[in-house]
């Protein structure tokens, strides 16, 4: 048994946010800190998802030796939590935002997971995904994980949940795409990691999105910062482009964007809905600290001013 949702965050993170004015590379700086959050990919997917009234069961890794805030986070939003424990410690990430509202991420490795706790955890997981219509695969991988291991472990999820939602980086995306997964968050960084070659325009992009999509992915959905995203499908394509907005953090946006995809989806909008929707909640997010949407009404007028072009 699990809820409608499942997301899987394999190498989750304690999120040290702070503000420098300036960072000066191997010089002394001070930061003032702003947060300290428990977070992670899929897990910052499934709190935006508590916020918008949905029911979440998540899953994972988490070190044994620091989980406390984790199961606050849990049982503060009644999310099910499915994490497996590793001994030691869940990795720090330090997310350092400067006055120019650039965002310098320090992404530790974390701990490792030997084979047979990855043999378990595989096999187990599998068990809770018979209530599963959609399942979200988020983040990097923790040291330890084969990469095949990983790839065949997406395609048995897809026999039981076919609609698996993907979103990493570097090699973990590339060994997960083997899997071809039913929707895929690249940014424009990692497509242009995918297909091997730099991507200078929309149209560039968004024929390497529809290559994607004839090699497999039913949807590709190129998340493009300040500029909003594109959604490419056999079918149809959309570019979604927000307004201005004032920017106090960006972490956590691509993982808001991919709530907003969950949350379309399962409100059974059309794709064009879904991702004006999906544009309107991430560029909401930026304007704030943690991620999680707190004002509804801050939602709706941002769906208003989402501009939305046939691609
Ligand atoms: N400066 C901004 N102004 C408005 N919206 C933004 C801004 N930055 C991001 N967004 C929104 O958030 C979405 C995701 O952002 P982005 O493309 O940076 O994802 P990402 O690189 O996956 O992020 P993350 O680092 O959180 O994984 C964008 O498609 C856009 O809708
Ligand atoms: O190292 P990964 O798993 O790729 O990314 C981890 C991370 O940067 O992603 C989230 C923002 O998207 C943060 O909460 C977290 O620190």
């Amino acid at each position: 048994m699990s809820h409608r949702i499942v997301t899987f965050t394999l190498n989750p993170a304690y999120d040290l946010i702070g503000y420098c004015q300036n960072i000066e590379l191997g010089d002394v700086n001070l930061v003032s800190t702003n947060d300290f959050l428990p977070a992670g990919k899929g897990i910052n997917v499934a709190k935006v998802l508590c916020d918008l009234e949905h029911k979440v069961t998540a899953s994972g890794f988490l070190g044994d030796l620091n989980r406390e805030a984790f199961s606050h986070l849990f049982s503060q939003l009644g999310i099910e939590d499915k994490f497996s424990a590793i001994a030691g410690r869940t990795r720090i990430n330090v997310k350092l935002t400067e006055e120019s509202g650039s965002v310098t991420d320090l992404n530790f490795s974390g701990f490792t997971v030997d084979n047979n706790q990855w043999q378990s955890f595989a096999e187990q997981s599998l068990s809770f995904l018979s209530d599963a219509e959609i399942v979200v695969i988020s983040g990097s991988l923790p040291k330890g994980i084969d990469l095949t291991a990983f790839s065949n472990w997406i395609a048995k999820i897809k026999t039981i949940c076919p609609k698996v939602i993907f979103d990493s980086s570097r090699d973990a995306l590339a060994a997960g795409l083997k899997a071809k997964p039913w929707l895929i968050k690249p940014n424009d960084k990692e497509l242009e990691m995918l297909v091997g070659y730099s991507l200078s325009s929309i149209d560039e992009i968004k024929k390497a999105a529809f290559d994607l999509v004839s090699r497999g992915i039913e949807n590709v959905i190129v998340s493009l910062g300040s500029k909003g995203a594109l959604w490419v499908s056999k079918q149809e394509a959309w570019i979604a482009k927000p307004p201005k907005c004032k920017v106090t953090s960006t972490v956590g946006a691509g993982d808001t964007m991919v709530a907003g995809i969950v949350h379309g989806l399962l409100s059974n909008y059309s794709i064009k809905q879904t991702l004006i929707f999906a544009c309107a909640v991430s560029a909401l997010s930026v304007s704030q600290a943690g991620v999680g949407i707190s004002d509804k009404t801050k939602l709706n007028e941002m769906i208003e001013q989402i501009e939305i072009i046939a691609g």
